[in-house]
This record gives structure tokens, sequence and C-alpha cells, in this order.
């Protein structure tokens, strides 16, 4: 057990589970880490997808995960958003909430927030209208299009627009934007949640080289204010943004450095050749 989780669960044992009110936020990071991940196991008919799986990820921090076909990264992406429940383990998102505890939509509401490979924003509506829906909070397109925002609302739906650089594209369909555009928008409809920690799972396949370009600047440009986990294969991206890489293999972790560190692992190059 490492320091931080002895602290925690000292947490637990003066205030134990009724103390609830005197419990700091979800996903207090004032120990610096927001992800803790600890001996999680994962078997599906009997095969092991996560193997006592253990993964910190600091707060502010954009994290990079490769490792090859099946080594579990989606399978560990399902258990910390609530899809999957692991067999055996711990994860909880900073000190004091216990996602083992917490279904999907709870999980989401903490903070934790989810970007699948595949673009799904709502084609017939405007980049803006998108917006709305997220940061409404719902994506019940009727209760929520042409119910007043308020002044919070549209100042960060602006930031928003901002950090996307789509604010020239705020009354275009969004089934008329770029592939690489409809990620970006997607990306900006997980932050007007205002997530802690943000999954993003290959957001540059099928993008364009200026897209790639854009979408390393745009995820470098999270870090700090949120903490970004991101899955991909294509290992130039990963070089671009990477400050530390994790590799997954057989559903633990082979590796964790910088992109050099691992790449020149003799076990990382192992099973990349042996592929
Ligand atoms: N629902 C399931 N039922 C059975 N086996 C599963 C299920 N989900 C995943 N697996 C298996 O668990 C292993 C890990 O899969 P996972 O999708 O997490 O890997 P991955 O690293 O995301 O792979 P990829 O890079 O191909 O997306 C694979 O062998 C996969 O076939």
């Amino acid at each position: 057990m490492n320091a931080t989780t002895a602290l925690r669960n000292g947490w637990q044992k003066v205030f134990g589970a009724g103390a609830r009110s005197a419990r700091p936020a979800p996903g207090d990071t004032s120990h610096g880490t927001i992800l803790y991940l600890e001996d999680i196991s994962v078997s599906f008919d009997g095969f092991k997808a996560l193997n006592a799986l253990t993964l910190y990820i600091d707060a502010g921090e954009l994290r990079c995960i490769i490792g090859p076909n099946g080594a579990g990264k989606t399978t560990m992406m399902d258990v910390i958003t609530g899809k999957t429940r692991p067999d055996a383990g711990s994860a909880w998102f900073g000190q004091t909430t216990d996602l083992l505890t917490l279904s999907e939509p709870q999980i989401a509401e903490a903070g934790i927030g989810r970007k699948f490979q595949k673009p799904t924003v709502f084609e017939q509506h405007t980049v803006m209208e998108n917006l709305e829906l997220a940061v409404a909070g719902t994506k019940t397109i009727w209760t929520t299009l042409g119910s007043p925002l308020d002044r919070r609302q549209h100042e960060r739906i602006e930031e928003v627009l901002e950090t996307i650089r789509l604010q020239d594209r705020r009354s275009m369909r969004a089934g008329m934007l770029s592939h690489g555009q409809k990620q970006w928008l997607e990306i900006g409809m997980l932050l007007a949640q205002e997530p802690r920690l943000l999954l993003v799972d290959e957001p540059v396949a099928g993008m364009t080289p200026q897209e790639v370009e854009r979408t390393a600047e745009l995820l470098l440009s999270l870090a700090g204010k949120h903490s970004v986990m991101v899955v991909e294969h294509d290992m130039d991206f990963v070089r671009s943004i990477a400050r530390r890489v994790t590799v997954l293999h057989e559903g633990h972790v082979l590796a964790e450095g910088t992109i050099d560190e691992v790449q020149n692992d003799p076990r990382v190059v192992e099973v990349y050749l042996g592929e």
C-alpha cells in the first residue's frame, strides 16, 4: 500500500462511510493524484482482460496509454467509467470517491468524461446547439433547446468554443463539419460539463495531418486544467503530446516512462515486434 492509499484509508477509518458531508468534493486531489487503479482484474469467461492492473494518474496530467491490440486499454476505460465492474481491485477518483460504488451516470456526474473513438454529435443541430445541450448536462434535445441558459453557461460555451477553435463555425450544422472538427466539437461537449478527468479513445484516427496537429495542441492546452488520459495507436502523435506513457500488455502495466524510455525498453520492443 502506498502512502496516499494509506492516507485515504485512514480518512475512511476516521470519518466512516456516513461522514460524506464532511468529505471533500468528488475527485478531491489534495494529494496530487486524481485516479488510483489498484490490482484491478476483469475476466471474460475465464480470460483475464485486466490482470492486477495498477495505475495512477496525477491531477492535471496528460497521460498516453499505448499497447498492442487486446492489451486491455478499452476494458480499463470501461472500469473507470463504470461500464464494466472488476472482479477484484479498487478504483478511486481522487481521495474520496470510490468509483466501484457508483453507476455510470454518477461517475460522469462526479467529473469523469469519456470521448469514444467515433464522434457522436447531433448532426442536424448547430455547433452552438450541441454545446448548449452539453452545458445543460443533458442530451434531451426537446427539453433543452429553447430553454434559457444562465450567464455562467453562456460564458462556459464561449470558453469552450475558443478552446476547440470553432468560434467561426458556431452557426454551422454539425453534420457539415469535417471529421476532425466533429471530434473537437465532441471534446468541447465534454468540456462544457467541466470534467476533472477526460478519457479520450484514439482521437486522431482518420484525421488529416493538419487536424492531427491541431488535436495535439488542443489536448496539450487541456492539461493542467483537466487530467487527460489518451489511448492512441499512432506513435508519432503520442510522441507529439506525451510527457508520460504507460504501456499495457496482457491486462497489466508493462512499462511506464517517457516515450523514449518506453520505446527503448526491450520488453516493449518485444511485445510490439512480436505482434
Ligand atoms: N465483453 C467481452 N467479452 C469477452 N472478451 C472480451 C470482452 N471485452 C474485451 N474482451 C477481450 O479482452 C481483451 C482486452 O480487450 P480490450 O478491448 O480491452 O483491449 P484493447 O487494448 O482496447 O484492444 P484494441 O487496441 O484492439 O482496442 C481482448 O482479448 C478482448 O477480446
